[in-house]
């Protein structure tokens, strides 16, 4: 590792967007694939490697192999002590996973044991003193219509209620290209009535003006992607204004827009538009494993992309924590974190 690498991972960072069966490494895919050989599943299957690229709907597809290595407690528990252990080695001092609670009849798994595993993972990295403070946002697949997501916003208001606060939100994710926002409004605004915080994916592809445009009124509390917002996008001065004027963070994914191609080039890509504006912006990095990124090279990737100093680049990990769902008094403690971590990073 040359000094500019030790220094993206040197710096303590703040990861808002990442999908938890979209963030497991080449290591723990090949644990699972050696407790399944009869499913015949190869890495090239579960990752996009350096320089590919994929259609968004091929990336939906690599979620479907690594959900069929991932369908029991078990393997939920290795999945999710490992993807956090990963994130504290990357630098991350404060973690939000998210994921969709499944169930497989096949195995027993429930959606309440699937989230009880991911609590149970958090509280054992907790307690195995992993340096790194984590969260969990539930999501709603919106492939799966109004009344499952009116369930899953009724389960993560009970395990808001019963995990000691690890359970702070919810997410809406799931192939942009099907269904539509306002079946999922109900459950949406449900969310929000009971103090549930929401990341909602918005404008990930083109045609999602009029949901965007619905979904902004909730509002969210922050935004996954928002590529095509913007008017050089195709997005609209107004969605614009509502975002600034509720000053709503944006989770900004550099490599997973590249590879997924939803956004042409890392020189295109939004962050660029947002970032000029003055706008919160948190670089994310989605799903990890799929994409093959880890969140300094990110970090990397978007200073040498948009002319950042290292000065700008700390700003940027530093204004995350303001954009995180766990209370104050997590902010208050990361941002005396930071401040003790700076003379060691800039010496
Ligand atoms: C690439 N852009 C994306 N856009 C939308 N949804 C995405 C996504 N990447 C991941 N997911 C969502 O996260 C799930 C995998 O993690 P979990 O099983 O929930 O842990 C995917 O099935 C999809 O619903
Ligand atoms: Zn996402």
């Amino acid at each position: 590792m040359d000094g500019d690498d030790l220094f993206y991972r040197n710096i303590p960072k703040v990861e808002l967007h990442a999908h938890l069966n979209g963030s497991v490494s080449f290591q723990t895919i090949e644990k699972l694939i050696s407790r399944k050989p009869e499913l015949n599943i190869e890495h090239s299957m579960t990752a996009i490697g350096k320089g590919q690229r994929r259609t968004l709907d091929e990336c939906f597809e690599v979620f479907k192999v690594i959900h069929k290595l991932v369908d029991t407690e078990e393997a939920i528990l290795l999945v999710a002590t490992d993807v956090i252990r990963e994130f504290a080695a990357d630098g991350v001092k404060y973690l939000e996973l998210r994921s969709t609670p499944r169930e497989e009849k096949s195995t027993g798994l429930t959606k309440r044991t699937y989230l009880e595993t991911v609590i149970r993972a958090i509280q054992q990295c907790k307690t195995q003193g992993v340096d790194i403070d984590v969260r969990f946002l539930v999501a709603i697949d919106r492939r799966n219509g109004t009344e499952v997501a009116m369930e899953t916003v009724k389960l993560a208001e009970e395990f808001m209620l019963s995990s000691d606060g690890l359970v702070v939100g919810i997410d809406l994710s799931g192939d942009p290209t099907v269904g539509h926002g306002k079946e999922l409004l109900p459950a949406l605004e449900r969310a929000k009535n009971c103090g549930l915080k929401s990341s909602l994916h918005l404008s990930e592809v083109r045609s999602q003006l009029e949901e965007s445009d619905l979904l902004l009124n909730l509002p969210p509390d922050r935004i996954g992607h928002g590529t095509f917002l913007h008017p050089e996008m195709g997005g609209s001065q107004s969605l614009v204004d509502k975002v600034v004027k509720n000053n709503i963070p944006l989770e900004l994914c550099l490599t997973s827009n590249v590879k997924g191609q939803t956004v042409p080039s890392y020189s295109e890509h939004h962050f660029q538009y947002w970032y000029q504006l003055g706008h919160p912006c948190v670089l994310c990095t989605d799903d990890k494993g799929v994409f093959c990124t880890d969140l300094s090279q990110e970090y990397q990737l978007a200073a040498s992309t948009f002319g950042l100093s290292r000065e700008d680049v700390w700003k940027l990990s530093q204004r995350a924590i303001d954009c995180i769902f766990a209370e104050e008094a997590v902010k208050q403690r990361l941002r005396k974190r930071w401040n003790e971590l700076h003379g060691q990073v800039f010496q």
